[in-house]
């Protein structure tokens, strides 16, 4: 069997280990022949391939990045997801001798492996994204790197915050949802820790970094880049859209800082994370991972399950359908939350 192996979304750390993983079942235990595209569905449309054996994958699960590359072009030329767009995937397909996909990526590319499923172009997702936000696994790959980073930023706010009794404003990533957040500002023992999923009014904000102080300590407010005010409508954004149209949040922090700053009479700074918490090395729990997600992708393509997701539950990785994953973000639960907010303040 030849098997085609694709990233799209954004990267995330333990893809390497992903690739890896799939690669030494597949060629070493299964006999498959693998190919990967380069760029995501930008290398599939312009024939830019590479094959994936052994030696191709030595040495690369502590790498940061993808060494495939990743892009958001789309899989459809036109776009629309029509019969001609499937049938210029069917072409290619056939051209290249490819008989299934591996496609890694988040939400949008799990929809796009239940798609082609559908239209007989058999295909496994395997589920990545530092946003933890997919459903029909219990973490994804990249998450608890992003996490780790997160939470070492918090400790080096912290000390910086408390030598000039500053309140520190820390915002990480996680698009909709608050997993980073929530998870970094539990192991840093932030504060004040807020998500998308449930806006908090800048009174009771500065409420929290008051009390804080009248204690005798500086706050660390963790903002996940989602974040929305009590009835503000609209999220921060930078410069509107991206180049393939969705939404460039980031900002919030720079956006509370002031406030809570006016409010309170204390000194306050914010600190965008960005993109330093999606690159490097993978933790140790990420590789593992990432590289069970790999393995157990490659059996199910042996075992033929298409339209299936390699997830995680509990301590087994399981071969979901990608019905499942798909169209339903995993939010943080309102348990989940009320668990650390409890200790706010
Ligand atoms: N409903 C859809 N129909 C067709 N193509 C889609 C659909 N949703 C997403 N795609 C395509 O799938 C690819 C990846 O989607 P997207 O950019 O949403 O990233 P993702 O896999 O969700 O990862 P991330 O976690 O970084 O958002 C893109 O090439 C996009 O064009
Ligand atoms: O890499 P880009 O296109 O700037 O996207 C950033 C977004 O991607 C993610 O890193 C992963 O989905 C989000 O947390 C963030 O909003
Ligand atoms: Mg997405």
């Amino acid at each position: 069997m030849r098997i085609g192996v694709l990233c799209s979304g954004g990267d995330s750390p333990g893809m390497n280990a992903a690739i890896r993983g799939a690669v030494l079942r597949g060629v070493e235990v299964h006999g498959f022949e693998m190919v990967g595209f380069m760029d995501g569905w930008r290398g599939f449309h312009e024939d830019d391939r590479v094959p994936l054996d052994r030696a191709a994958v030595r040495g690369i699960s502590p790498l940061g990045g993808v060494i495939l590359g990743t892009s958001r072009v789309q899989p459809f030329l036109s776009g629309r997801g029509d019969e001609a767009d499937i049938q210029a995937i069917r072409d290619r397909v056939e051209e290249y001798g490819v008989d299934a996909f591996l496609l890694i990526g988040g939400n949008g590319t799990q929809t796009v492996a239940q798609l082609l499923t559908e239209h007989g172009i058999p295909a496994i997702g395997l589920p990545k994204t530092i946003d933890n936000d997919l459903s029909g696994t219990d973490y994804t790959f990249g998450f608890d790197t992003a996490v780790s980073i997160a939470s070492e930023a918090i400790d080096r706010l912290r000390t910086t915050g408390d030598s000039h009794r500053r309140c520190m404003v820390l915002e990480v990533m996680g698009r909709d949802v608050g997993w980073i957040a929530l998870h970094a500002g539990m192991a840093g023992g932030a504060q004040v820790t807020l998500v998308p999923e449930f806006p908090e009014s800048i009174e009771q904000i500065s409420e929290w970094v008051l009390s804080v102080r009248d204690r005798g300590r500086s706050s660390l407010v963790v903002v996940a880049e989602g974040f929305r005010l009590a009835g503000d409508e609209a999220q921060t954004t930078r410069d509107g859209l991206d180049g393939f149209g969705r939404k460039r949040l980031g900002g919030v922090a720079e956006v509370l800082a002031p406030l809570i700053e006016q409010r309170t009479g204390i000194e306050t700074r914010a600190t965008v994370l960005g993109h330093v918490q999606r690159g490097g090395s993978p933790t140790a729990f990420d590789r593992v991972l990432a590289t069970r997600t790999g393995i157990a992708a490659a059996d199910a393509a042996e075992a033929g399950q298409w339209g299936t997701m390699a997830g995680l539950r509990g301590d087994r990785i399981a071969m979901v359908p990608l019905a499942e994953a798909v169209g339903h973000l995993k939010t943080v639960p309102e348990a989940r939350y009320e668990e650390a907010r409890l200790n706010f303040g």
